[in-house]
């Protein structure tokens, strides 16, 4: 039955369809210099993504050298960096090259294609619209649209069931650790690129294919896909 449902590839957000680091990084600096502590370089700040705007906050927090943050303040300065990221999403955000052409791809290759993302599905949702790209996604399933959030593999395995798919015609493409250990623990075949935010090269983190462009995915993806647990060979 599964073999009759539509191959299906989910997509992160942040890092892998678009390049959203200066954005965030930007939010952090309001919260922390709102907290008269000093702004992050972009450099330092950028790789602190990937775990959703609360982790943000909290790794910016410790790198400026602070106590750990007390749960109301840490609620306080969420509030703040929510209230400034959603006026400023798409000041500095752009989407990575080949996108478009990319999902065009593999939607006219009868594809369902969704987003399994760490950013609020609200956010997500207005980002993608805004960016141009929202309609080539059948679901776009954020940190709280499930009671489970990546690294928890049923936030991917439930985005997959709202599109429609079956976790055994699916293939992850993301940017960090996260998004390859969620992908493994659902049983998934995954892409990395290498352009994204994570604090260890994703190349050492042993996803099945290492893409450096969009216009690459396609056949990095058709190579991996349907390919399970012990049949599946790592190239990259
Ligand atoms: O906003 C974040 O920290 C993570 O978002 P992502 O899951 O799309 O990388
Ligand atoms: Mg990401």
């Amino acid at each position: 039955m599964t073999d009759k449902l539509p191959p299906i590839a989910v997509f992160d957000l942040d890092g892998t369809l678009a390049d959203t680091a200066p954005d965030l990084v930007a939010a952090l600096n309001h919260v922390l210099t709102g907290e008269n502590l000093p702004p992050l370089s972009f450099e330092r700040a950028r790789d602190m993504i990937g775990s959703g705007a609360r982790a943000l906050i909290r790794r910016g927090f410790d790198e400026a050298g602070n106590p750990p943050v007390e749960d109301a303040d840490m609620e306080r300065m969420f509030r703040v960096f929510i209230d400034y990221y959603e006026r400023n999403l798409l000041n500095e955000t752009r989407l990575f090259p080949g996108v478009p052409e990319a999902l065009d791809r593999f939607r006219n290759a009868g594809w369902v294609l969704a987003v399994c993302t760490n950013k609020f599905e609200n956010q997500s949702l207005q980002l993608l619209d805004l960016l141009g790209i929202a309609d080539r996604f059948t679901a776009i399933c954020g940190r709280d649209t499930f009671p489970y959030y990546k690294p928890d593999p049923r936030h991917l395995t439930l985005t997959i069931d709202r599109a429609g798919g079956s976790p055994v015609r699916a293939v992850m493409i993301g940017d960090s650790g996260t998004d390859i250990s969620t992908a493994r623990a659902a049983g998934l075949p995954v892409v990395a690129v290498p352009f994204g935010y994570s604090d260890v090269p994703v190349a050492e983190l042993g996803p099945d294919r290492l893409v450096a462009h969009f216009d690459d995915l396609w056949t990095a993806v058709t190579e991996i896909a349907g390919s399970h647990g012990s049949d599946r060979k790592t190239t990259i």
